[in-house]
């Protein structure tokens, strides 16, 4: 059997509950073999980032090189990248090794108001790592950021979804996570540009949600790893998050992260909530 191999580049999270923690968790419940380059070392818990410690260049150069000319990845996902040098350093490495199945989660203010993307590097976002991406991942502030149109409406995530896609990403999902006005429903919106679908699940009424954005991309990255279709793989990973976040972790004494190992329980024994 193949075994399907997926990397990770973004941050890491001493808590972990998102960053690289949560993507190779991710990885292995949904059986892939895990690699990470580390963007960045920060200091963070429940209560929020303490400290960010990004690495140099060369650093994530050097492990992007040390992947790419051994182990060679069936799909990746990118997540906090800090800084505009750091984006164009992953994006020519990328394009060097012709790494497929691009996940880009635009990662840029951690739950608790911590800046993990410098605000302008989002321009180098839109120019050197988006054309790039199979898929891109934002939230509803993250594609507010990218696209410049304030969302409010379903009509809205429409407009921004298809203004990725017009960035040069082949698909883009507008994640709803935080939206507001809707307390029943957490609805993510897929389009390739031109049509759109929408996939929706119950909204659980908890904080504790932290790493729910890097647990979401790592899970799509993760199926595409293994050869699925991407609208299967968004579907796989809208349901993987739903797990989690209905049993997350009441650990710490701020938001507490998500169970990642609350899919494999569900497909063993349904669990009646
Ligand atoms: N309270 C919730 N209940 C159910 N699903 C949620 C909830 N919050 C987020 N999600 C889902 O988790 C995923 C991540 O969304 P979101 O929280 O918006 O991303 P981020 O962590 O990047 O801010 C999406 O699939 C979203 O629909
Ligand atoms: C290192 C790192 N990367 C990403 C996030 C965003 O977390 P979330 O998935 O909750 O938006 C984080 N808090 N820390």
């Amino acid at each position: 059997m193949k075994i399907g191999k997926a990397l990770t580049i973004a941050g890491s999270d001493s808590g972990g509950g998102a960053g690289i923690q949560a993507d190779i968790k991710t990885f292995q419940e949904l059986g892939v073999y895990g690699m990470s380059a580390i963007t960045a070392v920060t200091a963070q818990n429940t209560l929020g980032v303490q400290g960010v410690y990004p690495m140099s260049v060369e650093a994530v150069a050097r492990q992007l090189d040390s992947i790419g000319t051994d182990l060679r990845p069936d799909a990746l996902k990118t997540g906090m990248l800090f800084s505009g040098e750091l984006i164009k350093a992953v994006a020519g490495k990328v394009k060097q090794y012709g790494w497929q199945h691009l996940v880009v989660d635009p990662v840029m203010v951690a739950k608790g108001g911590s800046q993990l993307l410098k605000a302008e590097a989002v321009d180098t976002m839109i120019s050197h790592l988006i054309p790039l991406a199979t898929v891109v991942t934002p939230n509803i502030p993250e594609a507010e950021a990218l696209t410049g149109i304030r969302i409010s409406s379903r009509l809205d995530k429409m407009k921004a979804a298809r203004a990725i896609c017009q960035m040069g990403a082949r698909y883009a999902v507008i994640k709803g996570g935080h939206e507001e006005g809707d307390e029943r429903q957490a609805v993510d919106l897929f389009s390739d540009g031109e049509w759109y679908e929408e996939y929706a699940g119950p909204r659980i009424d908890t904080r504790h949600t932290h790493g729910t954005g890097c647990t979401f991309s790592a899970a799509i990255a993760a199926e595409l790893a293994q050869g699925k279709p991407i609208r299967e793989a968004v579907r796989i990973a809208k349901a993987y998050i739903q797990a989690a976040i209905s049993h997350s972790l009441h650990i710490g004494g701020g938001s507490g992260p998500t169970n990642h190992w609350a899919y494999r329980l569900e497909e063993r024994e349904p669990v009646h909530e």
